[in-house]
């Protein structure tokens, strides 16, 4: 590949140039960056073509490479680095308790807020601090199409507004709860970048106690939803849809449940992403008459 070398720094502008080729990816090591360079125009250097990268698999939140699964050796954090230059390197050994923290690892560079885009949204979120779930994108635009101009929405666990972004731009009006101070601040945080401050009710406390009111809508983002089902119950009408996560099939106590609140519930259920051998990660769409 027929590069010019500048500095990590000059990256960025060097990439405006018209001698460089935005079609290939530039290369970074070191404080350096080699810049393709366009046919008809002069390089510093012949570099050998790069392979692809055939290292274990690994998530970029904003500028920043998460690592899932068995700790990562040395020699996979290397391949990352000279693949993506990631700012930081992260392992998540898993994620901790019912606020859902990460423990972290940091295998290089230091942790940091990172901006991350999705689906034409900005996520501001810390990925040593709170989780990003990945295997959930599919369900974070779902939640955006369903939604109608105007729904009254509870997202009673919402992170740092994964749902309550998608489905506040979509018309709704969300009210947003989270009961961790850092994931909340980000949450805040995320209303504001995406402008959407008007559409959105952020508040910092227990979903059980912020519940107010009657909602056409329920997003249940947490594993342990089923264990608040009767809440939400609480707070629901004929015709209120609820989105109820689960880890495992929780059909029948939502019926049950619906049913003891005085409730028919029409279940349908979708898978998410498998969380362990023979355990799913499910959404279950209950909707009340
Ligand atoms: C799975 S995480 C974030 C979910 C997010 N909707 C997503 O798609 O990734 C669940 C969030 O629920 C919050 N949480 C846990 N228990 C809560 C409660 N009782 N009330 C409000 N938020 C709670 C946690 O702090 C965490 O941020």
């Amino acid at each position: 590949m027929r590069v010019r070398t500048v500095s990590r720094a000059g990256l960025a502008a060097a990439m405006r140039e018209v001698w460089a080729d935005p079609s290939r990816r530039p290369y970074v090591e070191e404080g350096l960056a080699y810049v393709p360079v366009r046919d008809g125009y002069e390089a510093d250097l012949d570099l050998p073509e790069r392979r692809p990268y055939e290292g274990r698999s690994f998530q970029m939140v904003g500028d920043t490479a998460v690592l899932h699964g068995p700790r990562p050796t040395d020699e996979e954090v290397a391949a990352i680095l000279a693949w993506r230059s990631p700012a930081c390197v992260l392992y998540l050994g898993g994620i901790d308790g019912v606020r859902r923290l990460p423990s972290t690892e940091v295998l290089y560079g230091e942790p940091h807020p990172v901006c991350h885009h999705e689906n034409g949204f900005r996520y501001w979120l810390n990925p040593a601090e709170v989780m990003f779930a990945q295997g959930n994108l599919e369900e974070r635009r779902l939640m955006g199409r369903v939604v109608a101009p105007g729904e009254r929405v509870a997202d009673m666990f919402a992170g740092i507004g994964y749902f309550t972004v998608p489905m506040a731009s979509a018309g709704a009006k969300v009210h947003a709860m989270e009961i961790n101070p850092v994931s909340f601040g980000y949450l805040q945080r995320n209303v504001h970048e995406n402008r959407l401050e008007e559409r959105v009710r952020p508040e910092n406390d227990d979903c059980r106690d912020l519940l107010d009111g009657v909602y056409d809508r329920v997003v249940m983002g947490h594993f342990d939803a089923p264990d608040f089902f009767p809440a939400a119950l609480a707070h629901a009408e004929a015709g209120t849809v609820i989105h109820l996560h689960a880890l495992g099939d929780a059909t029948a106590a939502a019926r049950a449940a619906a049913e003891g609140a005085g409730f028919a519930a029409e279940v349908t259920t979708r898978k998410v992403k498998k969380y362990g051998p023979h355990i799913w990660h499910v959404v279950h769409d209950v909707v009340l008459s």
